[in-house]
Order: structure tokens, then sequence, then C-alpha cells
């Protein structure tokens, strides 16, 4: 029987969005994503209220298409704006091009390697994971198979979501597990700050009752001595998880935070973390209990899997920062993954809307907290480019 060979890849492209998902939080004046969170420039007061106000959403969105010979075109959403593009178009391209999207292995070690000597974390990553995504989106279309079936196959029927937003109270109503509020207060406003963090909790414990899930994001805001104090304290109000609660570069206090925090209460990070070196000593140092890598930022899914494999082997969870369908055609397919993230992008937060709106198209939200396996069903991750939006392609090879 002959091998059915896929037409090769003819031309990559890269596009900057403005506003709406995947841009690192460019939303508009009085989202709760926008309002007084703490975070590591907390301690300027000049920009505690507004992570904006430090430039959160300078860089906006990168939209990455890879087109085959056949006219099939995937594409891919995420962070990273102009300067990912000129990454993408000057540098990646040419280690897709007349290639068969088959071989992303290869593609994938060239971009890491070929970047090495100015990338490995941050901005360099996202763009090579925004190459990735496109090239899974594109198999997927040639193939006509969602990712997930390329990946091994749904493990589970339905993904079942935590929210995350300022308002668990109504994520409980919407029928989610659980809730994760984003920490207000940072060490710069003292003991003042820290107790009104605590009041905050007991408030929402006493509206979502004993059993459902609470949890903290704390934006890399804290020190290990305040984030041991807010952990003991929350302790008695029943908090699940403490996330990202330091540097994502300061491996030693996460180690000592997990033997700091009370027993029960689990550590997790690793939405700022990138590939499969940065992870392993996330978890040789035994810095969590959930490692939550964004698809769109770790590397893609090709290093999602090689870091999956390691985290399984090490006893640890894999539930992904919300990155919307490139998470879902993950967690699906994996037992360490039994849960996954759904962050809510209204502004209230009251009601469920798409996570990447408005540049996905046909992007499945959970309903009564779950979307079923099915609903990937579709080739590629299982959305369109919304073609009206406003895209700038600033720079072309
Ligand atoms: C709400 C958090 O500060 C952040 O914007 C999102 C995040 O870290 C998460 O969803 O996790
Ligand atoms: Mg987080």
């Amino acid at each position: 029987m002959a091998i059915v060979s896929l037409p090769k890849i003819k031309h990559v492209r890269a596009f900057t969005v403005r506003g709406g998902g995947a841009d690192y939080h460019d939303q508009g004046a009085g989202h709760w994503i926008d309002d007084h969170i703490a975070t590591p420039m907390s301690r300027y007061p000049e920009y505690r209220q507004s992570r904006q106000s430090f430039g959160i959403n300078v860089l906006g969105t990168l939209v990455v298409e890879i087109e085959a010979e056949d006219g099939t075109i995937g594409f891919a959403v995420t962070t990273g704006g102009e300067p990912a593009c000129y990454i993408v178009e000057k540098h990646l391209a040419r280690f897709l091009e007349g290639r068969s999207p088959t071989d992303y292995e290869k593609i994938w070690d060239q971009m890491y390697f070929s970047t090495q000597y100015y990338g490995r974390k941050g901005l360099v990553i996202n763009a090579i994971s925004g190459v990735d995504l496109a090239l899974w989106d594109l198999l997927g279309k040639l193939r006509q198979e969602p990712v997930y079936h390329m990946l091994g196959g749904a493990v589970r029927d339905e993904l079942q979501f935590y929210a995350t937003g300022a308002r668990p109270d109504v994520a409980k109503e919407l029928g989610f597990i659980g809730g994760k509020m984003p920490l207000h207060h940072g060490p710069a406003e003292g003991i003042e700050g820290l107790k009104k963090n605590i009041v905050e909790l007991a408030d929402m414990r006493a509206k979502v009752g004993p059993d459902f899930w609470l949890m903290w994001d704390c934006w890399m805001a804290l020190d290990v001595d305040y984030a041991t104090r807010l952990a003991i304290a929350a302790h008695e109000h029943g908090l699940k998880w403490i996330e990202e609660a330091i540097s994502p570069d300061d491996y030693w206090g996460y180690q000592q935070l997990k033997r700091n925090v009370p027993t029960g209460m689990l550590v997790t990070t690793g939405e700022h973390e990138a590939t499969r070196w940065g992870f392993r000593m996330l978890m040789e140092m035994d810095c969590c209990d959930i490692i939550q890598p964004d698809v769109g930022w770790c590397g893609g899914v090709t290093e999602l899997l090689k870091i999956s494999a390691l985290a399984d082997a090490a006893g640890k969870m894999v539930v992904p920062h919300g990155s919307s369908v490139y998470s879902y055609h993950f967690v699906v397919t994996r037992h360490n993954s039994p849960f996954a993230e759904f962050l809510m992008m209204h502004p209230g937060p009251t009601e469920v809307v798409p996570m990447f709106a408005p540049q996905l198209l046909g992007e499945p939200v959970p309903e009564n907290g779950k979307i079923r396996a099915s609903a990937l069903d579709a080739p590629g991750f299982g959305v369109e480019l919304n073609r009206e939006i406003a895209m700038h392609r600033p720079y072309t090879h």
C-alpha cells in the first residue's frame, strides 16, 4: 500500500491583532482582569491599580498562518504581537517552507536551537509556540482529523472546568467545579493588604459554601515569607491552591514555599515557564504539585507532550493555563490532566464568553462547567480565524 504524502508547506505568515483574547489582557476599561491585581510591579504605587499602566498589553496578539501547496491553511493565535511577527517571518519560516508538515519534531528542534542564543523562554518561545500550533492545525486539516486524535485520542468523554475570575460565586452558579480569584493586594500594601486579601477570601467562602474549590492566582507578586503567611491564614478558609506566588525564576523559593504551606494546600505554577528543561527544573526541585504550562507560551503542543510525560513520571498533574482549544485538545488526551481552566473574559465576569474572541470562530465554551470531547470533533483545532478582524502583517520574507 502506498503511503499518502501530504502537500509541502508553501508559506508562513505572521500577523498582529489588537484587543480581545490571547493578547495578554488588552481589555477595555473596567474589566476585572485589570482591576488592582497584585503583580511584581505593585511595589511601585503608580503601577498598582492597573496592569496596563506598566505595559501588560504592549505586545498584543500574534496570529500565525501556515499555507500548504494545496492551499490548505493552518493557523494559531497566541501572544507576541509585532516582535514575534519579526521572529516568525525573518527567522523561523525558513525551517518550514518546502518541508512536510509531518516533520514537526525536526522543525521544532531547528526553531529552538537556531534561536537558543537569544531565545529559550519568553517572546521567542511564544513565537515558536504559535508556529507549532499552526503546524498541528494544518496537519489536522490536511488529515481531516482533530488534533486530539493525533495526540492519542480522548481518555474521557468530557472536559471539566474551573473558572478564573473575580466572581467564583457566579462561577459556581454557572456549573464550574471551582473558582480561581486574582489576588488584589501584594506585600507592598503591608499587613493591611494581607488582611484585606483574607477578608475577600472569607467573604467568598461564605458565598460559595464549604465544598466549592477556591484558589488564588498571585501572578508572581509575592515573596516566600508573604506567601507563607498568606497560605497559613487562608487555610482556615479552605484555599485549595496558591498559584504562581513568586517569581518564576525563583525555583529555590518555590521549593521552600511548597514545604511551608499547610498540609493539604497545593502549590501551582508554570504558566510563565517554558520547555521541557524549565519544567524539569520545577519538578526535580519539587517546586509545586500542579504544573500549568500555557500551550501558546511553553513551546506548543510538540513541547507540551514532552513536558507532560516528564510530569506523569514525576507524579505531577498538568493543568494548562487557560488557552482555549489549544489546551482542550491536549487535556482530553491525558490522565494526569483531570480538569481544565476556563479564563472568564467577560468584564464582570458574570457570563461565559469565548476566551479568544473575536479572533476565533467556532470556539467551544463550557456549558454547566463542561465541554463534551465530541465538541472538539473537527479538523485541526476545530476553529476558524475570523477574517473580519483587522489583521496587520508588519513584516514579510
Ligand atoms: C488573573 C491572573 O492574574 C492572570 O491574568 C490569568 C492567570 O494567571 C491564570 O488564568 O492563571
Ligand atoms: Mg495564573
